[in-house]
C-alpha cells in the first residue's frame, strides 16, 4: 500500500464526515445562506496566503529543481487561480483584495495555519507535502462527491467553486502531492513518518473544522 493511501486510512472516518457536513451539503445543494458562504470566502482568502507560503517553504526545501519548481508554481497557483475566484465572489460584495485579506483570522483558520505554517518552518519536503496534502486532496473529493450527478445549473449561486475543485487541473494539484509524497516516504525514518501520520490526521481535523468554522460563523469569544 502507498503511504498516501495508508495515511487516507489512518483518516478516514475523519474524511467521510467531510461529506455530510451541513455547511458542505448546503453548498452543492445551492441552499447555503449567502452569508455563510461570504464569511467561509472571507476566511478562506486568509488561509489562502498562508497555504502559499507553505509551498513555497516546500520549494526552498524540495531535494530536486523539479519539485522545486513544481511547489513554486502551487505557490503561485494557490495565489492567481484559487484567489482569483475568492476576489470574484468579492466583487460581488464590492470588497476589493485588501479589504478581503484585512478580515481577521477566526480562531480555527488561526489555529489551522499555525499548524502548517510550523510543519512549514521545521519539516523536510516529504513533511510539508504532506501537511498541505489533505487541503489538495479532500477539496477534491468533496468537489467530486457534489458534482457526481453532471456540472451544476448556471443559476447554481456557488457554480463557479464547485466546477474549479471538481476540475482536471485540481485533481492533478493532488495527484502530484500525492506522488511526491509516495516517492519521499519510502527513504523517510520511523519517526519522520509517525510526524507525517500526526500531521496529516491534524490538517484532516482541521479541514473538517473549516466547515465548522463557517458554518457557525465563528468568532473569538473575547
Ligand atoms: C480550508 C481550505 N482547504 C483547502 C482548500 C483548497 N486549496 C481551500 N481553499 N481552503
Amino acid at each position: 500500500m502507498s503511504f498516501s493511501t495508508h495515511l487516507r486510512k489512518l483518516a478516514q472516518p475523519v474524511w467521510d464526515a467531510q461529506l455530510t457536513h451541513p455547511f458542505v451539503l448546503a453548498l452543492g445543494k445551492g441552499t447555503l445562506s449567502e452569508r455563510k458562504f461570504r464569511y467561509y470566502i472571507l476566511q478562506d482568502a486568509r488561509f489562502l496566503a498562508d497555504l502559499a507560503r507553505v509551498f513555497a517553504a516546500g520549494s526552498l526545501r524540495a531535494p530536486d529543481a523539479e519539485s522545486a519548481l513544481r511547489f513554486a508554481k502551487l505557490a503561485e497557483e494557490t495565489i492567481t487561480v484559487e484567489r482569483s475566484l475568492h476576489e470574484n465572489y468579492g466583487k460581488r460584495w464590492k470588497l476589493s483584495p485588501q479589504e478581503m485579506l484585512n478580515e481577521p483570522m477566526s480562531p480555527t483558520n488561526y489555529a489551522y495555519t499555525r499548524h502548517m505554517l510550523a510543519v512549514a518552518q521545521s519539516g523536510t519536503a516529504t513533511e510539508i507535502a504532506v501537511v498541505a496534502l489533505p487541503c489538495a486532496w479532500i477539496y477534491c473529493v468533496v468537489g467530486k462527491h457534489l458534482l457526481k450527478n453532471g456540472p451544476p445549473p448556471a443559476k447554481h449561486p456557488y457554480r463557479d467553486w464547485l466546477m474549479l475543485y471538481a476540475s482536471p487541473e485540481f485533481e492533478a494539484v493532488q495527484e502530484w502531492m500525492r506522488a511526491r509524497v509516495d516517492t519521499w516516504a519510502r527513504t523517510a525514518g520511523h519517526e519522520e513518518k509517525k510526524r507525517m501520520e500526526q500531521a496529516f490526521l491534524i490538517s484532516s481535523k482541521y479541514e473538517w473544522m473549516f466547515w465548522e468554522m463557517a458554518w457557525n460563523e465563528e468568532k473569538w469569544p473575547v
